[in-house]
């Protein structure tokens, strides 16, 4: 068949749009472009823009996106450089930001400028791990504790007999059990290294549970995933006991920088902080207790490949902010669930990939988790600068106006 009848028959409908790979030797390129003038013919359109790109689709089908059609294209700017005097990061870096939000990036641009005249971020990383929390259907709650018992004291044979089978770098730690009615949620601990970890502690978590029905046959593993894990849904687990990287970036800023790069004082940013990210977020039931960690955590995760879903635990956490006894502003954020990873997944892409070498954070870290970790300081940071730069706009009342300048 030749690609005129293709598109023809994609067009109509005969030919399935996952089908495609099928009439073109395996060539997924053209497979692309088939459904893609499909879909032009089908709708009278043009997807002129989605069909520029310069990814091939050969490398990404499959491992990354199916039915794939072209490409969405996201303006990225960069931020920088901020001064990180982290564990893991240490200098100055640049942040590319992938967003459509003006005033975003010269946000993010103004706060890493105070913060590096002030001498630069402090990152702390307080916990590393992924989890993942199957459900198990127990007779009753009696066994079910057994089990959880069984299982608390059988880490390492779990690791030898089925998460060693899965994977080099995942690591099963801990698991925190948790029990309602008949039903067992084990919420395993893994750590991943550099990857963000989700296919891997899912896969391995699979080989756990043979190994539980082998050991206790009266009890029925019903979901790999039994949404205690928690994996992109707003939670209150993940804000307690963390998921992926939990980490605290804070810094002190003179007076002098305050009033004359963010243009106001150390007293009206706290009070700010206070009644709107504290007060005004209880009042909201808000598990974000701070401006927008979303709108930098966003911009990040889509220009390095992270897994956009898994922005909305990355939204979760607590900005503070206080006078010191000096007359500066100490300014602080905690991430409690920041999921990221430099190797697998979108990382791979190369455009991403590109992204991340911007930060020297592409690929795996010598040891294997350094270089994740790094990446999660930094994240950090950038999320400070962004949280500072806002909370100055809105107590300098500049919030309308700098939206007005740069996002219309
Ligand atoms: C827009 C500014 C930065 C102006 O701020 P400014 O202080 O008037 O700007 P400036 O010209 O005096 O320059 C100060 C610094 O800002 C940066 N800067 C300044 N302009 C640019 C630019 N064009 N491109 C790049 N960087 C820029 C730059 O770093 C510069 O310092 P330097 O490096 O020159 O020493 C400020 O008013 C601001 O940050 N406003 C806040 C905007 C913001 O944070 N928007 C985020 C989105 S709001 C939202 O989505 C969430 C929300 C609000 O709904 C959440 C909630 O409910 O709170
Ligand atoms: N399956 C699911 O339920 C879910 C999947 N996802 C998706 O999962 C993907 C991410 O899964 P993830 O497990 O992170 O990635 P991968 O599945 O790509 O696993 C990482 C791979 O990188 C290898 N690797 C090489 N160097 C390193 C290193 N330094 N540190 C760690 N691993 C290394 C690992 O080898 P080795 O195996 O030998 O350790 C492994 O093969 C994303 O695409 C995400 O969207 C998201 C949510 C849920």
């Amino acid at each position: 068949m030749n690609f005129e009848e293709l598109v023809e028959k994609v067009a109509s409908g005969e030919i399935k749009l996952h089908q495609v790979e099928k009439y073109t030797n395996g060539d997924k390129k053209l497979a692309t472009e088939i459904r893609r003038k499909a879909l032009e013919r089908k709708f009278g359109i043009s997807l002129e823009n989605i069909g520029h790109y310069s990814i091939d689709p050969n490398r990404v089908i499959g491992k990354n996106i199916e039915n794939m059609i072209g490409v969405v294209q996201i303006p990225m700017g960069v931020a920088g450089p901020l001064k990180i005097n982290g564990e893991y990061a240490k200098g100055e870096f640049y942040i590319p930001l992938a967003t459509t939000e003006g005033a975003l990036v010269a946000s993010v641009n103004r706060g890493c400028s105070a913060l590096t005249a002030a001498g630069g971020v402090k990152t702390t990383l307080i916990d590393d791990k992924m989890t993942r929390a199957p459900l198990l259907k127990c007779p009753d709650a009696r066994r079910a504790r057994e089990v959880a018992e069984w299982v608390k004291n059988n880490i390492d044979y779990l690791q030898e007999k089925a998460v060693s089978k899965v994977t080099r770098h995942g690591k099963l730690r801990d698991v925190k059990p948790y029990i309602v009615g008949n039903n067992l949620y084990l919420r395993f601990e893994f750590e991943t290294g550099d990857a963000m970890g989700m296919n891997m502690v899912t896969i391995s978590s699979e080989e756990i549970m043979k190994v539980i029905e082998e050991e206790f046959p009266d009890v029925k593993y019903l979901a790999l995933s039994g949404n205690l894990c928690v994996d992109k849904k707003p939670n209150a687990v993940n804000f307690i006991n963390g998921r992926g990287k939990t980490v605290i970036a804070e810094a002190v800023i003179p007076r002098e920088i305050v009033e004359k790069k963010l243009k106001t004082t150390p007293e009206l940013i706290a009070e700010v902080n206070y009644r709107k990210n504290l007060v005004g977020s209880a009042q909201a039931g808000s598990y974000g207790f701070n401006a927008h960690f979303g709108n930098i955590v966003g911009a990040i995760f889509l220009a390095t490949g992270q897994d956009e879903a898994q922005i909305t635990e990355g939204s979760h956490g607590i900005t503070l902010a206080e006078v010191t006894p000096e007359g500066d502003l100490y300014i602080s954020i905690t991430m409690p669930s920041l999921e990221i990873g430099t190797v697998g997944g979108g990382t791979r892409v190369p455009t991403q990939r590109e992204a991340l070498s911007i930060m020297g954070v592409a690929g795996g870290g010598d040891p294997p988790g350094t270089n994740a970790r790094k990446f999660a300081e930094i994240i950090a940071g950038a999320v400070l600068a962004g949280e500072l730069s806002l909370l100055a706009a809105i107590a300098a009342k500049h919030l309308a106006k700098a939206h007005k300048e740069l996002g219309r």
